[in-house]
């Protein structure tokens, strides 16, 4: 059994996979993590932690106590490279890339083998562009929906999250929480027909993951919304 594990600065994602299937998942708000997080999963015999982070080093640390604690091992940490099969990266220092964007990039690659946008809807938006010979054409890094919002509602702060099913609507608001929230659904409608354009128009496969994946996805009418793209590479990144 292998725990997978996908940490962001929002959500740490993971997954147990046995044979290839993911036999459990589950998601833990990343300021809410602690050491006992993971004791639920200390009845299974788990191999091999393979865990892709950009939650920072503490979460790394932790992640390393835990995993000694409850199974006597040492867990993996996936690694942005500047060459993983035919994806080359396009950092000068691959370092400085999130592991997050480098992951998704090879899975959705590696399932596509021809031109990928690969888009990823988390607390930050990033949508990489990947030739069809493997090449990384570079990307954008965007403030994610929560964040847009945020950034504007900072001394609003009854509006809360909850509030946010109206992200579904785009019409001009009538109050500045709307017109706020609708203006960020807005924005990532504008996104997404982009996005969706460009990939028509360059022959592109889409491959869209991320907590706002879902809606991004409706939104753009097109390509592939793959919840756990990110987890996909974790063993070959990680191996390799
Ligand atoms: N219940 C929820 N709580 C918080 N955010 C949610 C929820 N449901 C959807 N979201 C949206 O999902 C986004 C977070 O997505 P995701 O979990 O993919 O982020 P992340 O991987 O932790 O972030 P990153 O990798 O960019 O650091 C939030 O910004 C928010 O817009
Ligand atoms: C942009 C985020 C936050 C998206 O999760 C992550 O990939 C990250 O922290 N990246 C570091 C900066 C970069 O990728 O250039
Ligand atoms: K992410």
């Amino acid at each position: 059994m292998i725990l997978e594990i996908d940490a962001g600065n929002t959500f740490i994602k993971w997954r147990l996979v046995c044979n290839n299937t993911a036999v459990q998942s589950g998601a833990v708000r990343t300021p809410l993590f602690e050491p006992g997080s993971f004791d639920t999963l200390a009845e299974y015999a788990i191999q091999q932690v393979l865990a892709g982070s950009v939650a920072g080093v503490e979460f790394e640390r932790a992640l390393v106590d835990v995993c000694e604690r409850l199974w006597s091992l040492t867990p993996l940490f996936a690694r942005t490279q500047s060459l993983c099969g035919r994806v080359k990266n396009s950092y000068a220092d691959p370092s400085k890339m999130g592991v997050d964007r480098w992951l998704a990039m090879v899975a959705a690659y590696d399932r596509a083998e021809c031109q990928v946008i690969v888009v990823d809807c988390g607390s930050a938006i990033t949508i990489d562009f990947v030739s069809k010979d493997g090449q990384h054409d570079g990307g954008y890094i965007i403030p994610g929906l929560r964040l847009m919002q945020e950034s504007l509602l900072r001394n609003t702060a009854q509006v809360r999250f909850d509030e946010s099913v109206s992200n579904l609507l785009y019409v001009p608001g009538t109050n500045t929480a709307e017109a706020v929230m609708h203006g960020a659904a807005f924005t990532l409608n504008g996104l997404a027909l982009s996005i969706r354009q460009k990939a028509d128009a360059e022959g592109a496969q889409l491959f869209i993951t991320g907590g706002d994946g879902a809606l991004f996805h409706k939104m753009a009418g097109a390509g592939q919304y793959l919840p756990d793209l990110v987890l996909e590479a974790l063993p070959k990144v990680c191996l390799s």
